[in-house]
Parts: structure tokens; sequence; C-alpha cells
């Protein structure tokens, strides 16, 4: 089966490459700057139409929540327009799509782990783009599966992850927020959902498809939970100062629960992601052996 996938060094593209280098029926093509760019409008229909793929997942987006607030066309070229294009593309070329999307499409005012068909109210930019890329790809005639995922870290591209590992380096001390709480994901995790769901569709297994799954880590995590067990399994004895929102301003609101709840991945194809406390050490480790390296 040939499978496009968009981006090719962002997180959720390098782990589907790491993940399914052992899967010989699954054949991946890389759609990635400079041949196809979501920013120029038919660029990644264009792919499509000449890799001719058997399934198309998309990886890639505009994922810089902060800076998004300055850019918000561009984010909303790629994030939105590109989505639909890429559907649009996929759908005339008979392939199915994977499509990625975020915690951040919801307000987070809520308390227990949310649900698929929970209302959403995006706070930013990023998410208000993710929120309408969603939503073109699901009124559009395409087939497709719509994943939400969170707070993804992986060895690849920039993340948290090694965010904290760089500043624990020259510091005794790390100021976090302890009143955002999420679902921590290894992209590796996401990654072997994702092309499981792939060989199911390709198996002839129609389960799901044209539904919206939350597909994140398990367990939760306040970004100061998530620091301090970023330097415990690194070794730091750098601390982390738990701290609330408002002593940490950023161009872009953030929701302050976007906790997913994987009960419908689970019940519905018998899928989960391990908790990020499970998976979180390996990724750490590669981190900081490579950076001794
Ligand atoms: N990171 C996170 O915490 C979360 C991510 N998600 C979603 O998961 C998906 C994967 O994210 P992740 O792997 O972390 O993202 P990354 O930020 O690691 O990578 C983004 C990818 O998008 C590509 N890209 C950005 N702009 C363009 C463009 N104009 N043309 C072509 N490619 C472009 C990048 O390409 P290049 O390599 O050339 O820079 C890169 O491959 C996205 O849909 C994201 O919204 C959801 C929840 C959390
Ligand atoms: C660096 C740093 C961040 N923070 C806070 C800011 C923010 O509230 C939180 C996380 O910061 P980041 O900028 O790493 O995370 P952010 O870019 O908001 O991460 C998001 O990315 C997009 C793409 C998604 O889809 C989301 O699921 C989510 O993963 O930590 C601190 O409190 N102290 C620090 O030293
Ligand atoms: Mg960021």
């Amino acid at each position: 089966m040939k499978v496009l996938v968009t981006g090719r060094d962002g997180q959720l593209a390098r782990s589907l490459a790491e993940r399914s280098a052992g899967l010989t029926d699954l054949d991946l093509v890389f759609a990635a700057r400079p041949g196809c760019d979501l920013a120029t409008k038919g660029s990644v229909a264009a792919a499509v139409r000449d890799t001719r793929p058997d399934l198309v997942i998309s990886a890639a987006a505009y994922t810089a929540v902060d800076k998004a607030e300055q850019e918000p066309e561009l984010a909303h070229r790629i994030n939105a327009e590109a989505a639909s294009e890429l559907a649009e593309a996929a759908a005339a070329v008979g392939a199915p799509l994977i499509h990625v999307s975020t915690d951040y499409v919801f307000g987070g005012t809520g308390a227990a782990p949310m649900r698929e068909d929970e209302p959403i109210a995006p706070l930013g930019v990023y998410g208000r783009t993710k929120a309408e890329g969603e939503r073109r790809v699901r009124e559009g005639q395409g087939d497709h599966l719509i994943l939400r995922t969170a707070w993804v870290y992986s060895p690849f591209g920039a993340n948290f992850v090694k965010t904290m590992l760089r500043l624990s380096r020259d510091r005794e001390e790390i100021a976090v927020v302890a009143d955002q709480v999420g679902s921590p994901t290894n992209a590796l995790d996401l990654a072997d959902v994702i092309l499981a769901l792939a060989e199911r569709r390709h198996a002839g297994d129609r389960t799901g498809w044209g539904q919206t799954f939350h597909a994140a880590g398990s367990g939760r995590a306040s970004w100061a939970d998530f620091a301090a067990e970023i330097m415990r399994l690194g070794g730091s004895a750098t601390r982390i100062r738990p701290i609330p929102t408002s002593d940490f301003p950023t161009p872009a609101q953030r929701p302050a629960w976007s906790v997913l709840d994987g009960g419908k991945l689970r019940d519905s194809f018998g899928l989960s992601l391990p908790d990020w406390r499970a998976s979180l050490p390996a990724v750490v480790e590669r981190l900081v052996s490579a950076e001794t390296d």
C-alpha cells in the first residue's frame, strides 16, 4: 500500500517513518517542502495527483501556537485551506484520509476527560484554524478519519521535552504552569495507532471511518507535572516551580483543561495509547544520550 504523508521533518512524520520501517506492506512517500508547500495553493493537490496514493496521512500543519497570533492568514491557509485541498485531492484519487487535529480546539473549561462530541471553543488562532480544518475535512466529500491528539513530544523536531532538557542545562529552577492540564502524547505511540488504522482500512475494514476520535496518551498531567517527570528521568537537579498561567504570559491563550478521553478509540478499534508516564522514559533517554554524543 502506498501512503502519502504530508511533512517529513515534523515529529509525527518522522515517527511514522521510524515505526513503519518494519512494515513491508507499507510504502510511505513524504510530501514536504520545498516540493510540496502547504502555503501555496494547489501544491498539496499536485503531490497527491503525482503520487496516486492508496491512503493519505496529514502530518504537516502550522503548529507555532504563539506565532500564529501574528500570522493568522498563514495559519489559516495551512491548517484550514490546505487541509481541505488535501481532502479533496485524496477523494479525487479515491484515497481515504487520516487527518490529525488537536486538543486546542477545546476551550478548556471542562473538568472530566473530553469526549469527541463535546462542543469546541478554540481560544487562539492555531486552535481556530485547526478547528476549521477539521470542519472542512468532515463536511467534504472524501472518506476520512479525524484523530485529535495533544501535547505531542518525541525524539524529533521541537517539543516541550526538548525545551525543558535544554533549559535545565543552565538553570537551577524553571517556572512552569501548573493550571493547564492535558494529555502528553508520544508521537511514536500515535504513529503506531495511525499505521494500525491504515492497515485495517487497506484490508477493507471501514469501521469508524467518517468519524472523529481522540488519540492521545493515557493519564493526565499539568505542564509542571510533565516538566518535573522530565527532570527526574533526565537525572537533572533543576527544580520545577509550579506557577499559575497568569505568571507566564504568552501571546496565545491555551486551554486550562484539555485531557482527551480515549474511550471511543478503544471501544471502536481496541486501540489505546500508553500512559505518558510509561512512554516518556525512552524518549528522554534518547534525547539525553543524543546530547552527550
Ligand atoms: N505538536 C503538538 O504538540 C501537537 C500537534 N498536533 C497536530 O499533529 C500534527 C503533527 O504535528 P507535529 O508533528 O507535532 O508538528 P511539527 O511542528 O513537529 O511539524 C510540522 C510539520 O508540518 C510541516 N509544515 C509546516 N508548514 C508547512 C508548509 N507550509 N508546507 C509544508 N509542510 C509544512 C513541517 O515541515 P518542515 O519539516 O518542512 O518544517 C513539519 O513536517 C499536526 O496536525 C498538529 O496540528 C496536535 C496536537 C499536539
Ligand atoms: C518554556 C516554558 C513553557 N511554559 C508553558 C507555556 C505553555 O502554557 C506550556 C506549554 O508550552 P509550549 O509552547 O511548549 O506548548 P504549546 O506550543 O502550547 O503546545 C501545544 O502545541 C500545539 C501544536 C498543540 O496542538 C497542543 O496540543 C500543544 O502541544 O508551558 C512554562 O510554564 N514555562 C516554560 O519555561
Ligand atoms: Mg510550541
